[in-house]
């Protein structure tokens, strides 16, 4: 068997959003004030805006006709880019399941430039369509190919409660407690800019959403990098008496130290790893103690061959995996490791940050039941396809 041609196209949504409510999430940007003269670099999707609205769809076809599913979504346009100048040459002509050999290939080729952010990306989805192809070859679910079934089905954690009003929060979560969810996680809205008055903020939202899902569920704490060490420093000790499971990325992903600071000041876990690449920059992260729960995003990080890797060591170290976002290319990992305890679940909602686009170009994603995701021992690959019925409401750039 080998790769025929490689086919990546980015969808860009063009249908209803819902627009950020109330402080919605902290985030990087937050530290750096708001200049009208240069909004979000020409209102395009970065940090702060919200709007990862567009996707790039990547399909491997062999020269036996199996078509493998990959994705990225991080900078789309620019991943599609990489793949058609740089990707494609690299693999097409090969042997699909010399996947290492390919993953090394595309890693090492690209490395002067592409070893962290959108290089490591696109490289990801041409290894997950590479993946999808091996499943579907010999006609078994990629988590088969990389482990098997380690458990009869995933928890997974209910992801979303943006900070808005109060009693919106409070609502959501009783809704999604009443769905069967055991497991929460919350942003926070307020960071260093907003004073002592955004700590006061911050401190509520938790109280609120502990009042609803009480102390018998788990609940985890996002700032999206909003934060800086020192205010970390300052909220954490403040925020024990809430016993969040964990507390996400507070600060951006390039200080490490400042991560291993915050890790070891309280009794809260610091968690992080979807702003991460490759399997070394998940050691820095081990080694140094950064964090105590790994998040890599499999759509990203370099894709299933590396993410596998990632898995293997991560165990070494008995740092726990729950990666970002949840997504097919995610659920076979975390199917595939006693390391992998649970998924992120993002349910489909109308489109607003942009998470939630995935449901609406690919069929089979699963929808949790009682806090639980299924996989099927007998759909081959990832067990996705793309979806017709919203390509009216997308742009799609060939
Ligand atoms: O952990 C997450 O789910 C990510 O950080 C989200 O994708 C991002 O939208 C912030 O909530
Ligand atoms: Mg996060």
């Amino acid at each position: 068997m080998k790769i025929k041609s490689v086919r990546a196209r980015v969808f860009e949504w063009k249908g209803k959003t819902v627009p950020p409510q109330g402080n919605f999430c902290s985030n990087a940007m937050d530290l750096v004030y708001k200049n009208p003269a240069s909004q979000h670099a020409a209102g395009k999707d970065t940090m702060n805006t919200f709007r990862f609205h567009q996707w790039t769809v990547v399909e491997v076809e062999t020269d036996d006709g199996i078509v493998g599913l990959g994705n990225v979504a991080l900078a789309p346009r620019i991943a599609k880019a990489i793949i058609d100048e740089y990707l494609a040459p690299l693999v097409v002509g090969q042997d699909p399941w010399d996947y290492e050999y390919l993953n090394q290939r595309m890693y090492r080729a690209t490395h002067a430039w592409g070893r962290k952010g959108v290089g490591m990306a696109a490289i990801s989805a041409v290894d997950i369509a590479i993946w999808d192809i091996l499943g579907k070859s010999v006609d078994k679910p990629v988590f088969k190919l990389l482990g098997g079934r380690t458990k009869e089905k995933i928890p997974c954690y209910y992801s979303k409660l943006y900070r808005t009003d109060l009693k919106e929060m409070q609502k959501e979560a009783e809704t999604y407690l009443k769905q069967g969810f055991r497991a929460f996680k919350m942003r926070f809205g307020y960071g260093p800019q907003h004073l002592q008055q955004g700590v006061v903020e911050n401190l509520k939202s938790v109280e609120a959403v502990r009042e609803v899902i009480g102390y018998d569920n788990d609940l985890m704490l996002e700032c999206y990098m909003g934060w800086n060490v020192e205010y970390a420093r300052r909220i954490l000790p403040k925020l024990e008496k809430f016993q969040p499971r964990w507390l996400e990325e507070p600060v951006v992903a390039d200080d490490i130290d400042g991560y291993a600071e915050l890790n070891a000041l309280t009794s809260i876990p610091i968690s992080g790893g979807e702003h991460e690449f490759s399997l070394y920059g998940f050691k820095q992260l081990l080694d140094r103690k950064a964090v105590s729960v790994v998040q890599y995003d499999t759509n990203r990080v370099g894709g299933i061959t590396m993410a596998h890797k990632i898995n293997a060591l991560c165990e070494a170290y008995s740092v726990p995996v729950i990666p970002h976002a949840g997504q097919m290319h995610n659920y076979h990992l975390t199917m595939s490791s006693l390391n992998c305890p649970m998924s992120e679940y993002f349910p489909m909602f109308d489109v607003e940050v942009g998470n939630e686009l995935f449901y609406y170009i690919f069929e089979g994603e699963p929808v949790a039941q009682d806090g639980f995701l299924q996989l099927d021992d007998d759909k081959p690959g990832l067990g996705l396809t793309l979806r017709t019925d919203y390509l009216q409401q997308f742009n799609i750039i060939e």
